[in-house]
């Protein structure tokens, strides 16, 4: 589904350059849930902004779903980043005056979706995160963990391969997170490839393999039984 080689990133900032991204290699297969993980400035949100085709990586190979990425035209590749990807940010970013539906159809709008099927498709899944009595509610009337989860909802609406959700918890307290990688949990058992991007052990410890970084490679990739096994011996 995935495969980086060698994938580099800086950043200018006048004269100098920070070197980001120093030579990443890892695939992800269908199905996979990936916690991407690392102390604060060491890569995670570049990497997973590259993932989202969101920005460029300087140099190395990017294939998702088999097509080379550096390869599509700037409307091919929005084109592909609206079918293959869905995204979840630590500040929900949903559209204050929409309500909780609007939300969630918002992607459908733009999948060119008759108004009548955005809404029922919208409602299934609110349905899903368990939202559908909020369903025209405001987000300013929603707590946070319930906010994640239109925003969850959301993303899914749209049907994408690969989840990208960069710190989903990172705003709320522990146990609606746990809420929340209870239901990314679960839309990954029904085959969905999800990756996380968290700072925190515990949610990392609730995916199915953990990718660590540090200064901008990769010093760590286990599956999750590895690494509970590691913690034993
Ligand atoms: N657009 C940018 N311009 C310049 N420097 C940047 C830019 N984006 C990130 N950086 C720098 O690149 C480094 C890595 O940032 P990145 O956000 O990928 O780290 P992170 O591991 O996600 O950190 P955090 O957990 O704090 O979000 C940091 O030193 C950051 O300051």
């Amino acid at each position: 589904m995935i495969e980086i080689k060698d994938l580099h990133k800086s950043y200018k900032m006048g004269s100098n350059s920070l070197h980001v991204l120093k030579g990443i290699n890892f695939k992800v297969e269908d199905g996979e849930l990936v916690a991407i993980m690392g102390s604060s400035g060491s890569g995670k949100s570049t990497l997973l902004n590259i993932l989202g085709m969101l920005d460029g990586a300087d140099s190395g190979e990017y294939t998702l779903d088999e097509v080379p990425i550096k390869n599509l035209s700037e409307t091919k590749a929005a084109q592909y980043r609206n079918k293959f990807l869905g995204f979840v940010f630590q500040s929900f970013n949903l559209i204050n005056y929409k309500s909780a539906l609007e939300n969630v159809a918002l992607p459908l709008y733009y999948q060119k979706v008759p108004r009548k099927e955005r809404q029922e498709k919208a409602m299934q899944y609110l349905d899903k995160v368990g939202l559908k009595p909020w369903a025209h509610h405001l987000p300013s009337e929603l707590s946070g963990g319930q906010k994640q989860r239109v925003a969850i909802a959301r993303a899914m609406a749209a049907e994408p391969k690969v989840l990208l959700a960069d710190e989903p918890t990172g705003a709320l307290d522990s146990k609606t997170s746990y809420e929340v990688m209870d239901l990314i949990q679960q839309i990954n058992d029904e085959g969905n490839t999800i990756l996380v991007v968290t700072h925190e052990e515990d949610i990392a410890h609730m995916c199915k393999r953990i990718v660590h970084l540090k200064d901008g490679v990769i010093v760590e990739d286990k599956k999750i039984e590895q690494v509970r096994a590691g913690q034993y011996v």
